[in-house]
């Protein structure tokens, strides 16, 4: 066998590198060389700009673009043999296919081509063959490409950590220590964004990964999961799979928020992908209602519920919420638009225009949005005058066409029909609309909903592939909208149990109602937390199928505190304590904006930052933050504030409670004052 001891093994690790450096060495020798070229050929057009006409004018900018093209792939190939050279493989695979002869398969983040021995040194994480190395111990393996299926015998399966060049350990497996690595990286510290995962994605992750047929992926995963860290390789491997046809750009990514966006913005580029664009669920809804409308945002919505328990504002946004809803929409513009055109004879001068050849010019037009049906029929009925008359059209006359049609219909303002919308299901008492103030968030969709359906919309038609995560934050009628708006394939994930607003959460049952072509896929192993925390967290939301990874630490501390600054004074020796501990990132998870600005008051320092909803970047080290802002990072450790009876006590704090504790890595405290919140007692 090839490379078999440890010692092979660095030589091996050796040979690999010098063949990288003389490969970064041929890039550096073809950059310069193509910057040698655009160098001369720009002093030759210097030179003879003056005796170039046009045509040779454009051919010359059309060759210094080509390459420049050129330059840049030699440049980005340099970006990734150099992080090769870091750690250029963590997996290998010897394989032996059906009859012949097994060989070795290094795999690491990028492939690696010997140029000169024709030869697959290093292969691509996502390439066909990688697949084994997810899905397989030893023995009997096979895999599937564009051209079939591969099957023979897996005889070696290695893991490797390679760091800046160097072996730190290797292991074989075998079935026993099939976790090991797995355990060593969820041990480690982090201060830092989300990483990739690719030494250890879990086989039921890999099948997610590599889906190729599901038009619209629904991933319901408990909190640490790996939700967020899966629908970002998805994405690269989609790259890699559909290199021909999908580019980076053609990708959107729709996140809660900016930190969050930050937060995961690293993934994609240490996978050697480009940056994906993304945008923040405000940012869509203010652009499809062409920013004529002020809204609330949602974290305005979560706030104001936290802040006081208002039963008509739940109430409003419960029913806003409901599949319901969705459905009353519907049967409402059915019947807008059965009952509330009155169809009438149009006189032009001496012409009739029947009211039967108007409605009949309206039926013509069934699948044009309603609103935009009338300026179509005005144009059919100024031609059918000018036929019948004989004659051109004033302008007045035309005007008073265009107007007697407009009467036909007794709206022609999306507001009004949806103000109309709420006398109909004889609820109007569910609308709040204030002149000048700002609309509800739980409005915001349902008008986009309706300005759809009633004056059409021009769709998100170059986006590709849409990732949506915290899928449970959005209603039916935002996926209705959506669903209109991206025609594309799309991955939807997320956790019905850690939602922040309890009255509007969707789960995967509710979404597969909207997307009935959707494959839900559930991941119950959890790899983030302890067992320890992830038990604790369990008495807030129980989840009997939960699995969390055997990997322990200490016990949740509960802090009583005597007084108020006592519990401030507490926080403040917690804070001491961490930055003794070897932790490298620390979360104070509050209930409220203001009682994290409270805190914040108190802890003030070098490193310590404080994250609102205008925040718009992630930071390192020691964060005081809300539930709701929290959503979806992690930290080594987490201390949550205030976890008393008096602050935890509705269904929406309960939510935060969990979101904040989930967010723990390696050690969970809560502080409070008087009586600790029945919902860990
Ligand atoms: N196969 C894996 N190998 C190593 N680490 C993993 C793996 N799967 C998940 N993790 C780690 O688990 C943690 C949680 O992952 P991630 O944030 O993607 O989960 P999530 O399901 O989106 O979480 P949540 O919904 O609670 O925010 C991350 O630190 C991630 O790196």
């Amino acid at each position: 066998m090839t490379n078999e001891t440890l010692q092979d093994e660095k030589e091996y690790l050796e040979e690999i590198k010098e063949q990288l450096t003389l490969a970064i060495r041929r890039v550096d020798g073809s950059v310069k060389q193509f910057s040698d070229e655009l160098r001369e050929k720009k002093e030759y057009i210097h030179e003879h700009q003056s005796g170039m006409d046009e045509a040779d004018m454009v051919a010359a900018g059309q060759s210094i673009n080509r390459m420049a093209f050129t330059g840049e792939a030699a440049v980005t190939r340099k970006r990734k043999l150099l992080k090769l050279g870091q750690s250029p493989y963590f997996g290998r695979l010897d394989f032996a296919a059906a009859g012949q002869a097994a060989a070795p398969v290094y795999i690491g983040i990028y492939s690696f081509f010997d140029e000169q021995r024709r030869t697959n040194l290093i292969y691509d994480w996502r390439a066909p063959i990688s697949s084994m190395f997810y899905d397989f111990e030893l023995g009997e393996a096979f895999y599937t490409t564009p051209s079939g299926t591969v099957r023979g015998t897996i005889e070696l399966r290695r893991q490797y950590k390679i760091r800046d060049g160097r072996l730190e350990f290797m292991l074989d497996s075998d079935v026993n220590i099939h976790d090991d690595v797995l355990q060593r990286e969820l041990a480690k510290s982090s201060d830092d964004k989300l990483k990739n995962i690719v030494a250890t994605i879990q086989r039921d992750q890999n099948a997610v990964i590599r889906n190729e047929e599901a038009a619209v992926m629904v991933i319901q995963g408990v909190a640490g999961s790996g939700k967020t860290s899966i629908a970002l390789h998805r994405i690269a491997f989609l790259l890699y799979r559909y290199r021909e046809t999908i580019a980076a750009s053609d990708i959107l990514i729709i996140s809660p928020n900016k930190v969050f966006a930050d937060y995961i913005s690293n993934v994609l580029p240490e996978l050697g992908e480009e940056h994906i664009p993304e945008l923040v669920m405000e940012e869509l809804a203010a652009d499809l209602l062409e920013n004529r409308y002020r809204f609330q945002t949602f974290f305005e919505q979560v706030s104001a519920l936290l802040e006081q328990h208002d039963p008509a504002f739940i109430e409003r946004i419960r029913f806003k919420s409901s599949f319901d809803f969705l459905s009353q929409l519907n049967q409402y513009l059915l019947h807008m638009e059965n009952s509330y055109l009155r169809f009438q004879d149009l006189r032009v001068g001496s012409t009739v225009v029947p009211k039967a050849i108007i409605e009949q010019k309206f039926r013509t037009y069934h699948r044009v949005p309603l609103l935009g049906r009338f300026a179509l029929v005005a144009q059919d009925v100024r031609d059918y005058v000018r036929h019948a008359a004989g004659r051109k059209l004033s302008g007045r006359e035309k005007g008073t066409i265009g107007e007697a049609l407009n009467r036909m219909f007794r709206f022609h303002n999306v507001l009004d029909i949806y103000r109309d919308f709420y006398r109909w299901v004889g609820r109007p008492e569910l609308l709040r609309l204030e002149p000048g103030a700002p609309l509800e968030y739980a409005d915001v969709f349902a008008l986009i909903y309706l300005r759809i359906r009633l004056e059409g919309i021009s769709t998100y038609a170059h986006v590709k592939h849409l990732l949506i995560d915290e899928m449970q934050d959005y209603t039916p009628v935002q996926y209705a909208v959506l669903s209109r708006v991206f025609t594309c394939r799309k991955t939807i994930l997320g956790d019905v149990s850690q939602t922040v607003n309890p009255y509007s959460a969707s789960s995967a049952e509710t979404i597969e109602r909207v997307f009935p072509q959707a494959d839900v896929v559930r991941l119950y192993r959890s790899y983030r937390s302890t067992l320890e925390i992830t038990a604790f967290a369990q008495r807030i939301v129980p989840n009997p199928h939960i699995i969390p990874l055997e990997r322990h630490g200490p016990a949740p501390a509960l802090v009583r505190c005597p007084s108020p600054q006592a519990e401030l004074d507490t926080i403040k020796q917690l804070l001491e304590a961490f930055h003794g501990s070897g932790n490298q990132s620390l979360g104070i998870i509050c209930k409220t904006l203001p009682q994290a600005e409270q805190v914040y008051e108190v802890l003030q320092g070098p490193n310590v930052h404080l994250l609102t909803d205008e925040s718009s970047s992630f930071q390192e080290g020691v964060i005081i933050t809300t539930a709701h802002l929290a959503k979806g990072l992690e930290f080594d450790e987490v201390i949550v504030p205030f976890a008393s009876a008096q602050n935890y006590r509705t269904e929406v704090d309960k939510s935060m409670l969990y979101v904040a504790c989930t967010r723990a890595m390696h050690q969970l405290t809560l502080t409070y004052t008087g009586e600790l919140t029945t919902f860990v007692a």
